[in-house]
């Protein structure tokens, strides 16, 4: 049996990461973003074929190796790959907050990030920008108590976490989470939970995601997120909407958009419980993955000194001419975004992205060179179009292990493929939120950079996580803090003349 399962891709006319033939890939599986297995998959057919494939337990898996196979997938041929996950994995009956835009399938999805979408544009965005300021502002104020006269070597992920948990919070969710001020606050604690699980177990729970249809027939219950959990996100909206209905409270926050599209009164307005899970989202994916962007960025500008000061000079020069932080200010910060870029080029929250044929799709061979016009990829099949390993590619990105925000200027970018930066994925399943995660991410670097010196004495090098999807460092981010000399800027500007 196994024989025959190992077979399928070989059957299919698709080269394969062959594997063992009783225990398959099972000791590779080590991480529930399966970078080791894509990565390797990857690494030994790119240049070779278009598409290759490899098993998760018996089930074949996808793996893109070329980025204009890529980009038809996410783009041009997205109206045929328009789900990542199959629609076995959703089970709105136990866990109502499942029913969110990453998890939806199809017609569903299509309609409700027509409805979404408006919520995020660069207009809408703006108007959260002061909210976002003020939390930095106690990230400030949190960070030089903590540091003191002396200097210290802080866990700046856990702080970064809970600034980007109150920004969320107070943008999301229209509530004061302080958790900067009190880490026992009810928001961070459940956040910690969904993320730091120290009793999961991957392979398992790789083993049920990958079986979920079967997992679904079984009589015996497991669930994957706790019901304390789902009351907290229910209650907290339930009382937010009732609230601000009650009251007529207007804020710039998303909750406020979201009960605007709540009133338009068509039979297609949202329920509360499609809010309540369109904002727990909003949390899930928003929090840990900008806490853990910064977290690696100031790692690396820990360990680069000269691209530290550099972005430090950029900071102080552009606050200077606005003389304070703007929206417009943020937004002349070029070299800040190319170190966002860069360090989301080396930490890809997603190691892949996933998409999955409605129906048997047949490689496109529209150019003569593509001698696998004939493979067909099966209806359901999930295909892994593999992030970390395209943006660890030397042919891409020479010396990948270098962190180089040159590689983001403009003229350098327009010479790569277009997607060879894959951080907030592409095309119309991208990330929504994209802008206001930016938004957050440079506030808060903009922030500590102005104020704070981050240097390697006493630091530690983190690790990634393999308990879950989203790549974040797996104990913390410990790295030495200073206050900034007041005479930093000077000092540096005399050095550069
Ligand atoms: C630095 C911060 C962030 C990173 C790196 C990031 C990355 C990503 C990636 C890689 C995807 C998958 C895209 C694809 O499959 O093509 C995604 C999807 C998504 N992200 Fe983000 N994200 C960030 C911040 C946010 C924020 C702040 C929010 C909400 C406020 C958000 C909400 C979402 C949602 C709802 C989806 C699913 C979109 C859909 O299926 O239509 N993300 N994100």
């Amino acid at each position: 049996y196994l024989r025959h399962c190992y077979n399928y891709w070989e059957l299919q006319g698709v080269p394969q990461l062959r594997p063992h033939f009783i225990y398959g890939h099972f000791f590779k599986l080590k991480s529930l973003h399966l970078s080791e297995l894509l990565q390797e998959t990857y690494d030994a057919f790119k240049g070779k074929a278009r598409l290759a494939g490899t098993y998760l337990f018996t089930r074949p898996i996808a793996v893109v190796t070329d980025l204009d196979l890529a980009k038809v997938i996410l783009i041009k041929d997205f109206n045929k790959f328009v789900d990542r996950s199959s629609s076995a994995s959703l089970n709105l009956q136990d866990n109502p907050l499942a029913g969110h835009l990453f998890n939806l399938h199809g017609e569903e999805w299509r309609a409700l990030r027509t409805k979404l979408s408006p919520t995020f544009t660069s207009g809408k965005i703006k108007y959260m920008f002061s909210t976002i300021t003020e939390v930095a502002d106690q990230l400030q104020q949190t960070f030089d108590q903590e540091v003191g006269d002396d200097g210290a070597v802080l866990e700046l992920h856990d702080l970064l976490g809970r600034y980007t948990i109150d920004v969320i919070g107070s943008c999301a969710f229209g509530v004061k989470c302080n958790s900067l001020k009190n880490p026992q606050a009810e928001f961070r604690v459940v956040g910690r939970k969904l993320f730091n699980n120290p009793k999961f177990n991957v392979r398992w729970a790789l083993f049920r995601m990958t079986y979920a249809n079967l997992f679904r027939k079984l009589p015996i219950k497991f669930k994957s997120f706790g019901q304390e959990h789902t009351k907290f996100f229910l209650r907290l909206v339930q009382d937010t909407v009732d609230l601000r209905e009650r009251e007529n409270i207007k804020r710039n926050d998303f909750m406020d958009l979201l009960l605007n599209l709540r009133k338009t009164g068509e039979s297609s307005g949202l329920s509360v419980e499609q809010l309540a899970a369109q904002v727990f989202v909003f949390f899930v994916a928003g929090f840990e993955t900008s806490s853990s962007n910064m977290s690696w960025a100031l790692f690396e500008l820990t360990k680069n000194q000269s691209i530290q000061a550099k972005l430090r000079d950029e900071i102080l020069s552009v606050l200077q001419k606005h003389g304070k932080l703007t929206y417009e200010a943020m937004m002349e910060m070029t070299y800040l975004d190319q170190v966002v870029n860069e360090t989301l080029r080396k930490y890809p929250a997603l190691a892949s992205l996933t998409r999955i044929p409605a129906e048997d799709y047949k490689l496109p061979s529209d150019d003569e060179s593509n001698s696998d016009g004939h493979i067909v990829l099966e209806r359901g099949i999930k295909v892994h179009i593999p992030v970390r390993a395209i943006h660890y590619d030397p042919e891409i990105y020479p010396e990948p292990h270098e962190f180089r925000p040159e590689r983001f200027e403009p003229a350098a970018t327009q010479q790569r493929h277009p997607l060879a930066f894959l951080g907030f994925g592409d095309g119309p399943r991208n990330c929504i939120g994209l802008r206001f995660g930016r938004m957050q991410v440079k506030v808060g670097l903009i922030t500590l950079l102005a104020a704070f010196q981050f240097s390697q004495k006493g630091s530690e090098i983190p690790i990634v996580t393999n308990s879950h999807f989203v790549l974040v460092p797996k104990n913390g981010v410990k790295i030495r803090v200073d206050r900034l000399p007041a005479d930093w800027w000077s000092d540096y500007k005399s050095r550069q003349v």
